[in-house]
């Protein structure tokens, strides 16, 4: 099965293998871990097929990593910036006045910026950055500033993240838990889905005794339009393994968090 690329340029058009069900990259879920406790909520069960003209034949991932990928995010900005260009008509806006000229195309690379992280996989981020230790004490790393879009309305939330584990003689480099959080708040999200992906990252990267996410974050949404509420803030938390089974170290990494 094959699929072309459409950029919406004169060159020819680039041809995309597209993978097979049976090729898709598969997760392999902590054996220690009930694989309930990993279930993403609101993400689908089947893989889900793209809309988006030209990638009709592409499948999501079920944790919505797109499994194809276009040769690179660079070629989707004819496309991107065409919609905008639309989009600024749309609004009564001259797109050709000096001001607009290279509006389109910004906004484009901006949304693509803003949505990087569908382009990055956990493997590469971690770069095996994971070490061997004898070191089974608590590890968090608090107030990860966090930008991420509402999938909803497709305006940015933000906040911090605070991640904690307990290591079983694996540790992580202590920036790759930032970079986790890159990899799933570059993408149109809710903050739930977030929390968790989070979560299930750093599970699936160090095998711990446990995984701990607190996120904490204002959206544009119910502040700039909607109940246009400034002041409210969303907290979201996800507890795997000893943090949701023993209240003595859920509190311990709250307490850890929480102090200035
Ligand atoms: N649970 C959750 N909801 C979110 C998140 N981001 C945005 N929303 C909500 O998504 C909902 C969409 O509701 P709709 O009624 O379909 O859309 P709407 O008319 O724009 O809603 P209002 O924001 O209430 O004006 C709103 O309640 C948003 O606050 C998120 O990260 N998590």
């Amino acid at each position: 099965m094959s699929t072309s690329h459409q950029n919406g340029t004169s060159a020819p058009q680039e041809v995309v293998k597209a993978p097979r069900v049976a090729d898709l990259r598969t997760v392999s879920w902590s054996e220690s871990l009930d694989e309930k406790e990993l279930d993403v909520p609101g993400t689908p069960r089947a893989p889900r097929t793209s809309t988006t003209p030209g990638h009709e034949h592409c499948t999501f991932h079920h944790d919505m990593e797109l499994d194809h990928r276009p040769p690179t995010r660079e070629s989707l900005l004819p496309d991107m910036s065409r919609s905008y260009r639309l989009l600024l008509s749309s609004l009564g806006e001259d797109p050709d006045r000096q001001g607009l000229l290279k509006t389109p195309e910004r906004a484009a690379k901006a949304m693509l910026f803003f949505t990087k992280g569908y382009d990055q996989s956990l493997e590469e981020v971690l770069n095996d950055a994971v070490f061997d230790e004898d070191h089974d004490e608590m590890v968090v790393v608090k107030d990860i500033e966090m930008f991420s879009m509402c999938e909803h309305h497709l305006v940015p939330f933000y906040g911090k993240v605070s991640i904690g584990y307990l290591p079983k003689k694996k540790i992580l480099g202590l920036s790759k838990l930032a970079r986790i959080v890159e990899i799933f708040s570059r993408r149109l999200q809710v903050q739930e889905r977030l929390t968790k992906q989070i979560a299930i990252a750093v599970t699936k990267a160090v095998d711990p005794a446990g995984v701990a996410v607190v996120v904490e974050g204002v959206h544009m949404c119910m502040v700039m339009r909607g109940v246009q509420k400034i002041n409210s803030k969303t907290v979201t938390s996800t507890m795997l393994g000893v943090f949701r089974d023993d209240p003595k170290t859920r509190e311990e990494f709250l307490n850890l968090v929480h102090s200035k």
